[in-house]
């Protein structure tokens, strides 16, 4: 499967302006810049300590960025209080690195958590009907007794997704989704990413060291360099850029390619 081609829609879902964050001197967002669309995968390419987590956590507030604008779903979340802000965050899912299950809870109760936050999100279906339509979608309806030592690292990773899933949110935040998974499992969470976009319409911000991931996964690239929005495209185009700083991502991939040819 293959990353679908998304309709680009007047209106952006995410918008950021002009992102700027430092920490003492170390200024590490410059002015960064995104537009995410309706149904397309964007991911955002950045070496380690460029600021790929800053950015995302200033997306969802659990960081305070020191200047520019984040608009999501037309509306600025700048200003938010935490009433409004919880109300944008069921729209936007989150699925942290390394899947972050509650250990000592089974996998019914790991989903059941974001429900008590959201009970409006049940009304008229009915939690287990809810869990179990989220499990399903990952495929894990059989797992939902267990505990999370007693699944597989790919299956946290489902049954993670599937946590973030039961909101329905619109717009979903893939933090680093592949790393620490062997190659296998790591495509098998690629194909259903791609699944949930064509099947569920979801729209999503990946970020990712793993090129595999961003060449399957991806209707367009950012390059995170710098403190900005340094090159952005479709991951063919990217690659074939003459720019040495992009062209150092594309590096070893390329190296791979020439080898096997
Ligand atoms: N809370 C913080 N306090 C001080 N400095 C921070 C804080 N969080 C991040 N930084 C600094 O911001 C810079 C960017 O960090 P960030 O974690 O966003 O990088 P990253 O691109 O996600 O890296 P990696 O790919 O290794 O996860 C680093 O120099 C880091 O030391």
């Amino acid at each position: 499967m293959t990353a679908r081609q998304p309709q680009h829609g007047q209106e952006p879902l995410i918008e950021i302006r002009n992102l700027t964050k430092a920490f003492g001197d170390n200024q590490v967002l410059r002015g960064f810049n995104l537009q995410l669309f309706a149904g397309e995968n964007v991911v955002i390419l950045g070496k380690s300590g460029s600021g790929k987590s800053v950015l995302i956590k200033c997306l969802i507030r659990l960081m305070e960025p020191d200047g520019g604008d984040i608009q999501v779903l037309g509306k600025s979340i700048l200003g938010l209080d935490q009433g409004a802000l919880d109300r944008v965050r069921t729209e936007v899912g989150f699925l942290f690195q390394g899947s972050a299950l509650y250990d000592s809870m089974t996998v019914r109760e790991n989903l059941r958590f974001p429900l008590r936050r959201h009970p409006e999100r049940a009304q008229g279906v009915g939690e287990e009907q809810l869990i179990l339509a989220s499990l399903r979608s990952v495929g894990l309806e059989h797992a939902i007794d267990l505990m999370p030592a007693e699944l597989s690292g790919g299956m946290k990773r489902r049954v993670a997704l599937a946590r973030t899933l039961i909101l329905k949110p619109r717009i979903i935040l893939y933090d680093e989704p592949t790393t620490g998974l062997d190659p296998i499992t790591a495509n098998e969470i690629i194909q259903l990413m791609l699944k949930l976009q064509e099947e569920l319409g979801t729209t999503a911000l990946i970020i990712t060291h793993d090129m595999d991931c961003a060449r399957v996964i991806s209707n367009r690239v950012i390059i995170l360099y710098d403190g900005i929005n340094y090159a952005e495209g479709t991951y063919a185009d990217l690659s074939r850029s003459e720019d040495p700083k992009v062209r150092a991502f594309f590096k070893d991939v390329n190296q791979r390619h020439h080898a096997s040819i």
